[in-house]
């Protein structure tokens, strides 16, 4: 029996086979049994399928504590973006049988790689962004002889979450500034002995195997202008400041890599008909961004710590958040997809009413438990907050079985509201400290303040922004308590919930109609249809009513 054994045995004795896998079967169920960890396998789904099934859901609502998949997130990054130099001129002569000495003919260098952006769904944190401070561009090849030009320089594309704002804190564009520097130098007198354009010798290179002798003396023509690239036309305005809040169809250019350098035939001229010099590609200009998340999600979930965010997350997506009977589980937010599926297993398309785009997904934010004082900075505090800002519609996560969900409610909005109240001030108070202002400022300051900051005139004031300071102003977010909001009330499948939820009810339906006070205690509220949708997210239950709820908030 043992020669037999072998991956060729079922072919040559199908009959032997079947009554071997028979007498295995009982041996691999006693196998399973001692290892339950592996009732999730390939193996146990052949032989129990809707066992399997039910385990596998509840064992991804209910995980142990260890069973999470790692969340890396970042809402702000500072990246220096810098386009490729372009490659050098080439200098070299045809050579051939019968001509010793022929002509010019080194080719130009080649561009350097540009760099564009991209806003794509998929993309939900840039924390790929915020661990590299500086994105190059390839830089373009050197031209070579027989006229063969570099070639050019690997292109960049930085793909972004949709709802990234990217504004721009410094550049460096040594093309501008050459430009600039040429400009003075033709409104100056010329120097006695000094000839123009040959002021910067390392802007050009000499034939290969020159000593750095030759190229102190070595005689250059007029340096040529410096040049830009057709695809420079198409950069964003300085300073760029891009809203990204819809999804790109084609990658925006945002720094268009230098032009190469010119060989030597560029130089031929009557006097100098082997000219033995080439110029430099010229240096990629590099602009500091800085980008931001101003929306994290569709859907934000606030709720204290331990309410069961989370697992209402790993019940409504695939995500595997991190799930535990403590508080402060979750550190970071956590982004999962919903998939307006129409119970088939394909996503059901539906138009977004605002931008006409069909949508078949809702992105969901858990954002970290919220506590009393968060305002203060307590927990984790304001970094939390700035998360709830960044959603379209928030959801309130209550636990009914954790004392009166009303009062969790206005705790919860009690926070929001103090937010806003400490953040408009913060705004003001930035802007303040930003704006220097003058009376009677003598107008002749204006341009010299122009190159440096921006100036605003009104009337006899003269209000000057300097653009010497770095940190930029914080962005202009849309009020939370202007969102549009429903409740999620999960636990629902403990004991004794049923009559928070009532009262839960009944405050809404007040709230509705008036009779009670909006819990943030601000002005100009959302006004819509008020909602609680009573769940067990560890067992799946009643969550399906939640995307339907949500397309309806979100297309409001
Ligand atoms: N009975 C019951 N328990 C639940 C339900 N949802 C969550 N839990 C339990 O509540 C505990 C906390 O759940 P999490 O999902 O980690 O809560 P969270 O709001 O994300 O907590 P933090 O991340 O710490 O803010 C866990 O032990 C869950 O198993 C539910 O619908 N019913
Ligand atoms: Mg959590």
């Amino acid at each position: 029996m043992a020669r037999l054994q072998g991956p060729l045995l079922p072919f040559l004795h199908p009959c032997l086979e079947s009554t071997l896998l028979r007498l295995h079967r009982p041996l691999n169920l006693l196998s399973l049994s001692l290892y339950p960890r592996r009732l999730q396998s390939t193996e146990s789904a052949s032989l129990e399928q809707p066992q399997t099934d039910t385990l596998s859901q509840i064992s991804h609502l209910n995980p142990s504590p260890t069973d999470y998949g790692r969340t890396i997130f970042a809402d702000k990054a500072t990246v220096t973006l810098s386009a490729g130099s372009g490659g050098h001129g080439c200098i070299s002569f045809l050579r051939e049988k019968f001509i010793d000495a022929g002509p010019a003919n080194g080719g130009d260098g080649g561009s350097g790689g540009s760099i564009y952006i991209q806003a794509v769904r998929g993309e939900t944190s840039l924390h790929k962004l915020a661990r590299r401070s500086i994105i190059r561009a390839g830089r373009g090849k050197n031209g070579q002889g027989k006229s063969k030009g570099g070639t050019r320089g690997e292109d960049v594309l930085v793909q972004v979450p949709v709802g990234t704002f990217v504004r721009e804190v410094s550049r460096h564009d040594p093309i501008a500034e050459e430009e600039e520097n040429r400009r003075l130098e033709e409104g100056s007198e010329l120097v006695e002995g000094e000839t123009r354009g040959t002021w910067r010798r390392d802007k050009w290179v000499l034939y290969p195997a020159s000593t750095p002798s030759e190229y102190a003396t070595a005689e250059f023509p007029p340096l040529p202008r410096p040049r830009r690239s057709n695809l420079m036309m198409a950069q964003p305005e300085p300073p760029i400041e891009l809203d990204l809040s819809e999804p790109m169809e084609k990658p925006m250019l945002l720094a268009a890599g230098a032009m190469g350098g010119l060989g030597n035939p560029h130089f031929v001229s009557s006097s100098d008909r082997r000219p033995k010099f080439a110029t430099r590609g010229e240096e990629g200009m590099s602009v500091t961004l800085e980008l931001e998340l101003k929306l994290l999600a569709d859907v934000g979930f606030v709720g204290m710590p331990n309410a069961g965010k989370s697992t209402l997350l790993r019940a409504l997506s695939r995500s595997r958040a991190r799930v535990g009977d403590w508080a402060f589980t979750t550190l970071q937010p956590n982004i999962g997809t919903m998939v307006l599926d129409n119970s088939r297993g394909r996503p059901q398309v539906q138009v977004n009413r605002a931008s006409g785009e069909p949508r078949t997904q809702i992105s969901v934010a858990d954002i970290p438990g919220l506590i009393p004082n968060a305002h203060l900075d307590k927990g984790l505090g304001l970094g939390f907050l700035r998360h709830v800002e960044r959603a379209q519609v928030l959801a309130f996560v209550v636990d009914l079985s954790a004392g009166d969900v009303v009062e969790a409610l206005n705790d919860l909005w009690k926070e929001l509201g103090e937010f806003e109240t400490l953040r408009g001030m913060e705004t003001n108070m930035q802007t303040e400290s930003r704006v220097v202002e003058w009376k009677a400022f003598s107008r002749s300051t204006s341009s010299a303040s122009a190159h440096d900051g921006t100036v605003a005139r009104n009337d006899e004031n003269i209000i000057i922004e300097p653009s010497g300071s770095k940190s930029l102003t914080a962005l202009p977010m849309a009020p939370i308590s202007s969102k549009p909001w429903f409740v999620v009330a999960t636990k629902a499948d403990l004991e004794g919930t049923q009559a928070n939820f009532a009262k839960l009810q009944a405050y809404l339906t007040a709230l509705a109609s008036g009779t009670v006070d909006h819990p943030s205690k601000r002005k100009n509220v959302w006004k819509g249809r008020l909602a609680a949708i009573p769940v067990s997210a560890i067992r799946g239950e009643g969550v399906d009513q939640i995307p339907e709820w949500t397309v309806g908030l979100l297309d409001d």
